[in-house]
């Protein structure tokens, strides 16, 4: 579709895999997100995301933001927030970029408790 409705199966640069469930209504969409990397040594589920996309702009190229609740043992986030674009022959891309936040003990480590990076996913599915 060339609108860019975020349900489906994508795949970004690092191997992750997104699968976005239905795009209700308003925008709104869960979904689930199987990381191909992490940066802690325990092994990380499949984590359940939830987010929205805008739908009402004449523009066929949406914005959106996602949430990754990541299970494992202690918790950490992520937040992607990026936009979807559309090639000359309808491939459709997610431009993104990513906060990493991990739990941290204490205020004084709260420096460094978050990393961030940009991911561009491309649909599987
Ligand atoms: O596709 C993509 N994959 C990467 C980028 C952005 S999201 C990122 C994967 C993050 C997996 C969760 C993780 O590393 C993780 C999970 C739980 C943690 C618990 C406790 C931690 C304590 C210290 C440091 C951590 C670093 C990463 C952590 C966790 C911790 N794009």
């Amino acid at each position: 579709p060339c609108k860019c409705i975020l349900s489906g199966q994508w795949q970004n640069d690092l191997g992750s895999q997104v699968h976005i469930f239905d795009v209700e209504a308003d925008g709104s969409f869960s979904g689930e997100y199987r990381t191909a990397v992490s940066a802690t040594q325990a092994p990380i589920q499949p984590a359940l995301l939830c987010g929205s996309q805008q739908l009402h702009g004449e523009g066929q190229q949406p914005t959106f933001g996602f949430t990754v609740n990541w299970k494992s043992f202690s918790d950490s986030t992520t937040v992607f927030v990026g936009q979807c674009f559309v090639d000359k022959s309808g491939e459709e891309s997610l431009h993104t970029m990513w906060l990493l936040r991990e739990e941290v003990n204490s205020g004084k480590d709260d420096w460094k408790a978050t990393r961030t990076g940009c991911n561009v996913f491309t649909r599987i599915a």
